[in-house]
């Protein structure tokens, strides 16, 4: 790995699209902006539309100033901008997308440093990094790294498929899977709370924790992006991946060391301790939900059937809440409740550790308990932890209170956390390759994730919708708690 800030030319495919607007240029902009781009670098938008290497810069400013809400301070910044017209499945004019960047390699004394950023429909990966190769635009003095978008696959089959298409092309090595959870900064916490903290890694275990909760709640909806979602799936667009990911961070046995492959491999033992569930399980660890027209922040919205794109008689779940159980010493017995869903109450990602009661209640010798201990990680919007404990309640002869220790990062002045993509990008930059994905985790977190959704995708779920936009899911996902003797933690308020 490497600490300066290497020459680089960022290729990327996709460079008139949603993501490349909204997170890749304002992320490269803040990069440079703090000195974290070396001043030898060149990005190369490609895209089929045609525009001039100046309509382009303009689009790029356009996109920086939306995101900011500000004005681009510095205008050199898009000089470095380029532009190539390009249909991703013509091999003819990959030749002149080739003598561009050997042009740029030269005028900016680049060394032959590449990352190819493939934004756009994963349908075309294999056939862009064979194009890559075939051409020789991978031929070079230098590095050269993929960035490759989720989804990777839509199954098991079809992500082996994918992955033995760009391995033609690119080593594991040099192919950083984006997961951008694993950008997000109290994501990344999760290992330094439980690694670095002599009171919470003895109790991390099933001796001390009852249960673990993670919710990723959105309330947008599916926005312009129907055509995929209904193909998709809150559980291939959100569990598969993120959800996964952050069960791995919050189970996996300590690294041996903080490289990446100790990491990576301790996540891989995890997502393999996943215990399966059958087909016929599917309906006990699964709930599956849809929504339906409703309110959100007092603002009438249709349903998810009614949306742009989508089937008016969908099958595809937009929430998903599952029970999942880790087969290994320190986590048998203890659910890890995940859910996660669009159109719901709010925004906000939350994980909440849930320890035991204490052995005997000193405090009531009746049958009210104290208010378990909880440690609570705010992903986001606010980020931070809360420690619940219990304390004595002033004044009153040994009654106990429930009080909450809190920790808010963004709340600190002058801290402005980094985007997830921003600090990727960067990771990337210097082939750091800890918050990517490797292929086995996505291999042993589809081979979890393949028998729930051919369950699903064979039964038609006749509840459809069965939550109201603006609500906290279906039913049957609280139930699936209460089951055990246990409920979701609410988002807001007292946690
Ligand atoms: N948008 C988001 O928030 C997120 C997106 N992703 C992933 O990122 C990837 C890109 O998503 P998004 O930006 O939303 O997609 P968009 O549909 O907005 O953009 C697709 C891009 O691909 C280009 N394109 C399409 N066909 C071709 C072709 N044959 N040759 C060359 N260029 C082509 C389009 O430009 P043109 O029409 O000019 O050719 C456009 O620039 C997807 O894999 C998605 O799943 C992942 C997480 C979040
Ligand atoms: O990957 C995805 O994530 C977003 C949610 O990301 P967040 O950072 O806003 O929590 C989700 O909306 C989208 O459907 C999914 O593809």
């Amino acid at each position: 790995m490497n600490n300066v800030n290497p020459k680089s030319l960022i290729v990327i495919f996709g460079a008139t699209g949603d993501l490349a607007k909204r997170k890749l240029f304002p992320s490269i902009y803040r990069l440079y902006q703090k000195g974290k781009l070396s001043e030898e670098f060149a990005v190369v938008g490609v895209a089929r539309r045609s525009l001039s290497d100046d309509e382009f810069r303009r689009y790029v400013s356009q996109s920086i100033e939306d995101s900011t809400k500000q004005e681009l301070s510095d205008e050199s910044f898009v000089s470095h901008f380029y532009y190539h017209s390009l249909d991703v499945t013509s091999t003819a004019s990959y030749q002149e997308l080739k003598s561009l960047l050997e042009r740029l390699d030269a005028a900016y004394d680049i060394p032959g440093n590449r990352i190819f950023y493939l934004a756009m429909a994963p349908e075309f990966f294999g056939t862009i990094t064979s194009h890559l190769k075939s051409e020789g635009l991978t031929a070079t003095d230098g590095w050269k790294r993929l960035v490759i978008e989720k989804p990777f696959g839509h199954d098991l089959k079809s992500a082996q498929q994918l992955n033995k298409e760009i391995r033609q092309a690119f080593s594991e090595k040099e192919i950083f899977r984006i997961d951008h959870y694993l950008g997000k900064e109290m994501v990344q916490n999760i290992e330094v709370i439980r690694f670095a903290n002599a009171i919470f890694e003895p109790l991390w275990n099933n001796r001390f924790i009852s249960n673990i909760q993670i919710t990723s709640s959105e309330t947008l909806g599916v926005e312009d992006r129907g055509r995929y979602y209904d193909h998709s799936g809150a559980l291939r667009d959100m569990v598969q991946n993120h959800m996964l990911q952050m069960v791995a961070l919050l189970a996996m046995e300590p690294p041996i060391k903080l490289s990446t492959d100790d990491i990576r491999s301790e996540k891989v033992k995890v997502l393999r301790a996943l215990r399966p569930i059958t087909h016929d399980e599917v309906d006990q660890y699964f709930v599956r939900g849809q929504y339906g027209r409703g309110f959100i922040r007092g603002q009438e919205v249709v349903g998810y059937r009614e949306e742009n794109n989508v089937d008016p008689t969908s099958n595809t779940e937009t929430f998903v809440a599952g029970k999942l159980m880790i087969d290994n010493f320190r986590w048998a017995g203890v659910p890890f409740y995940i859910r996660t869903g669009k159109r719901m109450t709010e925004k906000s990602t939350k994980i909440v550790v849930q320890f035991k009661d204490i052995p005997m209640n000193l405090y009531y010798r009746t049958s009210e308990s104290v208010h378990p201990n909880l440690l609570v990680i705010h992903i986001q919007p606010d980020e931070g932890i809360t420690l619940h404990l219990n304390a004595k309640k002033s004044g009153e002869s040994m009654k106990t209170t429930p009080i909450k220790l809190d920790y808010c990062n963004n709340c600190i002045d002058g801290i402005n956390t980094p985007e997830a993509y921003e600090k990727l990008l960067y990771d990337c930059m210097r082939g750091d390759a800890t918050n990517f994905t490797h292929w086995d985790e996505v291999a042993a977190s589809w081979s979890f994730i393949d028998p729930i959704s051919e369950v699903w995708a064979n039964t038609k779920a006749a509840d459809f919708p069965n939550y109201e936009a603006g609500s906290m899911g279906p039913k049957a996902a609280d139930e699936l708690l209460q089951k055990d003797g246990f409920h979701w933690w609410p988002l807001n308020g007292t946690i």
